[in-house]
């Protein structure tokens, strides 16, 4: 590698075998529907262009409303600082793999949208999984957006204007942007963030429910005007050897969603932010769980309820990333310089690309024990209890005694 000002800022390309494509998704069209971008093996084809990381620019509008800065000054930055990203992925490309893919629904955090765990989900579908990153409608998202049916005043008004190439259904349909909600003064967090995790889960069940039908080539009318023929995903995908995987507000909406849906045989959370969950769902929760930490975001009081998840029959695992933050996870910590990361906490000590591999393949082994795959993930073992240099068996922080 050059010396870092050549380092060519930008996501990671996946690692694996096979070429990644990618694809988005909305039916029904309504918030209540389902929303999510797909990750997949694709064939290798030099034409397909790469999808855009941020796809509108009301993305950025709802990170500033997020980030509490002025909308106008935050879109200019965003948009000089991150606006040219590409994906590491092939838009549309055909679905191509000789054997049934494992699933992997995956949960964006507080703030973030679909579209931000790229490397991530990109370096799973390159080793074979099918994923597809939601996009929650629960107000938590920075923004999202869903369709409403148009008034006849809009469609009278419409009628002189020649048809545009969108699908017949969009035509009828206006968009409508939904932003991030914060606390309102003097809200307690708990109701609100509890009411989200289970919307949430719900999101990822449905989710799931529409795979589900895709796998059984029964005739999905996606939304949204994309080039993928979704009829090549039928009897894709195996549907006993399913995960469900999220980073932070994503990682407490793994345990609502493996608590709430059997067919979760696992669960990976990300820097888990465990205050949206009520306690009382712990023992229900009957399948493994792995939490891969950072090392600067836990505290005490979200380590210990984590730890009320520990079981003597069910297998629970916990490791930390030494020299990682919160937002070691998102795509963020590939996309600025070192010492703009490190200012914005968008960095760690450790390299970023390091990091997520750590992550990757620990997540890849837990995925190849509890979903039974037959691939060679297993050699990652040792990972998943902390054996290496940068990680750490369990986690860093002190428990307090009361805490335990
Ligand atoms: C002041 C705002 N205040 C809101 C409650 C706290 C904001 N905050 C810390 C931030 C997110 C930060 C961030 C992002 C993105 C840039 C950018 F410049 F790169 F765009 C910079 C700086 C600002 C680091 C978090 O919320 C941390 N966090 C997150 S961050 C998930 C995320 C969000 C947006 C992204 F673009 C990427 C990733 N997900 C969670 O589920 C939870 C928490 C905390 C508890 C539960």
């Amino acid at each position: 590698m050059g010396n870092s000002c050549s380092n060519h800022l930008g996501i990671p390309p996946a690692k694996g075998p096979n070429a990644v494509g990618c694809t988005d998704f909305m039916m029904d069209h309504t918030a209540q529907g389902s929303f999510f971008r797909l990750y997949y093996p694709c064939q290798t084809t030099e034409k397909a262009q790469r999808p855009d990381w941020v796809p509108c620019k009301e993305y950025f509008n709802g990170l500033t409303d997020f980030m509490n800065i002025n909308r106008t000054v935050g879109e200019k930055i965003f948009n000089y600082l991150f606006g040219s990203f590409k994906i590491p992925a092939s838009l549309d490309a055909p679905f191509k793999s000789n054997v049934k893919c494992p699933v992997v629904i995956f949960s964006h955090g507080l703030g973030a949208f679909r579209t931000l765990y790229s490397a991530i989900c990109a370096e799973l579908a390159s080793q074979g999984f099918i994923v597809a990153s939601v996009e929650h409608r629960d107000q938590s998202a920075s923004a999202t957006y869903y369709f409403r049916d148009k008034t006849e005043s809009e469609k009278a008004n419409k009628k002189n204007v020649p048809k545009t190439s969108g699908s017949a259904q969009e035509d009828n349909l206006v968009r409508e942007w939904m932003y991030y909600r914060g606390l309102k003064h003097g809200e307690r967090e708990f109701p609100l963030r509890n009411e989200q995790v289970k919307k949430r889960a719900d999101e990822c069940i449905l989710a799931l429910d529409r795979l589900t039908e895709i796998n059984s080539g029964t005739p999905v009318q996606n939304v949204l005007q994309t080039q993928f023929d979704w009829t090549t995903l039928e009897n894709s995908m195996d549907l006993c050897r399913i995960a469900v995987m999220g980073h932070s507000f994503g990682g407490a909406t793994v345990i609502e969603a493996l608590c709430k849906e059997v067919k979760f045989k696992c669960g990976v959370a990300l820097d888990a932010w465990m205050n949206p969950l009520d306690d009382e769902i712990f023992p229900r929760v009957k399948q493994p769980i792995f939490f891969i930490n950072s090392e600067k975001f836990q505290w005490a009081g979200n380590i210990s309820r984590m730890k009320k998840l520990d079981s003597a029959v069910i297998q629970r695992k916990m490791i930390t990333i030494r020299g990682t933050v919160h937002q070691s996870f998102p795509d963020f910590t590939f996309l600025t310089g070192n010492w703009i990361g490190k200012l914005m906490k968008l960095k760690g000590e450790i390299d970023p690309e390091l990091a997520i591999d750590l992550c990757n393949k620990a997540t890849l082994a837990f995925l190849q024990r509890h979903l039974g795959l037959e691939k060679n993930f297993n050699q990652w073992d040792p990972l998943i209890d902390g054996q290496d240099d940068h990680l750490i068996q369990g986690t860093n922080v002190t428990l307090l005694q009361s805490a335990i």
